[in-house]
């Protein structure tokens, strides 16, 4: 049985390229994770999402409790059997979505109780019902139940909010117990406070984790202020295990953490904005839908070889995007992950050529042109 492990193969600079090794697969980082919150990646069958070349997917214990439920899940085989995924899955804990997305909820040191969003029915959180959950889903790397507060906020709120991320964080760690081939990821909190984010650091140190998350970014701060984290924050985390950036983002923003020592990353952006006519190519965004694109025979991107940019046209796409016919949906998140996924592949050969500064100028340059 493969036991969970993390093989750091290069570094140039902070930036850092390896394989995480689990018990359903390899994942090569730096890893862009897809989004599939409700057991599904939107609008991609799971063949479809392996061959953008991603190794590992993201579920959300939030949707997945409320329906069809964790135990429905757990009944059915799990999570990969259920969607048909039998590559490495990670599950976020549900504390964030709870805040997001849920009505009437109640946060305690217990936890939390709040209203689904879908039918109104009470439901709570702890960290030991998330465990719980994670477990029934059976996702290969679990996170710690947190709390996520939002920005802006008072810096006693955020003290206070990341320490009881940290007694959760412990409550979670106690609960998850002893899953070989499974991980359990601690999440740090602490705003854009050098010290609180020390502090949630040594906690989480202190209690030992497999890989460990960067929380508390993606919450509206902007980009310049998350890499004024970002330019800390990772060396505060151990250096042997992943680090893991929830919820980015925007390519620019993939680089710049890639940059400053994160392997791991999720964000909704590329198959969200996919079904809303955005596009991400090595040129910048296309919105397909824009009346400049109705007459264009050539594709998004002529260097890019998945099947939208293969065999069809802006014409196409502008015509489908605009009438919102599925197929729109299905070609434009197939090429923003195809693309999302190109970009991992080109910084993974370029930090273990030790020459990401080169590949970084060269990124920014060809956005820089602009769309054609
Ligand atoms: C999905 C996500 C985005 C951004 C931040 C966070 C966070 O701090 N904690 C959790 N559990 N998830 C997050
Ligand atoms: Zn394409």
């Amino acid at each position: 049985m493969t036991r969970f492990s993390f093989d750091l193969t290069a570094t140039d600079g902070a930036a850092r390229t390896g394989v995480i090794h689990t018990p359903r697969g390899e994942v090569r980082t730096p890893a862009f994770m897809p989004v599939g919150t409700a057991a599904t990646v939107k609008a991609m069958l799971p063949g479809s999402v392996r061959e953008t070349g991603a190794d590992i997917l993201l579920g959300n214990t939030y949707h997945l409790m409320l329906r069809p439920t964790a135990e429905r899940i757990d009944r059915l085989g799990g999570l990969h059997r259920f969607m048909n995924w039998d590559r490495p899955i990670l599950t976020d804990s549900g504390g964030f979505q709870v805040m997001s997305l849920a009505e009437l909820r109640k946060l305690t040191e217990e936890g939390v109780t709040f209203r689904s969003h879908i039918d109104g029915s009470r439901h709570t959180l702890t960290p030991e019902r998330s465990m719980e959950i994670q477990r029934l889903l059976g996702s290969d790397i679990v996170m710690a139940f947190d709390e996520c507060p939002a920005l802006p906020a008072e810096r006693d709120r955020i003290a206070a909010s990341m320490r009881l991320s940290m007694r959760w964080a412990q409550r979670s760690r106690d609960a998850f117990g002893d899953r070989p081939g499974h991980a359990l990821f601690g999440i740090q909190q602490g705003g854009l406070e050098p010290d609180l984010r020390a502090e949630s650091a040594e906690a989480l140190r202190g209690i030992g984790f497999d890989g460990y998350a960067v929380g508390g970014l993606a919450v509206g701060e902007g980009q310049e202020a998350m890499f004024g984290v970002l330019d800390y924050a990772p060396g505060q985390l151990p250096e042997d295990k992943p680090r893991y950036l929830m919820g980015v983002g925007k390519p620019d923003d993939i680089v710049g953490a890639v940059r400053r020592g994160i392997d791991m990353m999720d964000c909704v952006l590329p198959s969200r904005s996919g079904r809303t006519g955005q596009a991400f190519t090595r040129r910048g965004v296309v919105n397909i839908r824009n009346a400049r694109h109705a007459d264009d025979p050539r594709p998004l991107d002529e260097a890019c070889a998945c099947p939208a940019c293969r065999g069809y046209s802006r014409a196409y796409l502008h015509h489908v995007s605009r009438a919102k016919e599925i197929i729109a949906s299905m070609l434009m998140t197939w090429h923003n992950l195809h693309y999302y996924q190109e970009l991992m592949a080109g910084m993974r050969d370029a930090i273990a050529a030790g020459s990401f500064d080169a590949w970084e100028a060269e990124f920014h340059a060809t956005r820089a042109l602009g769309d054609i």
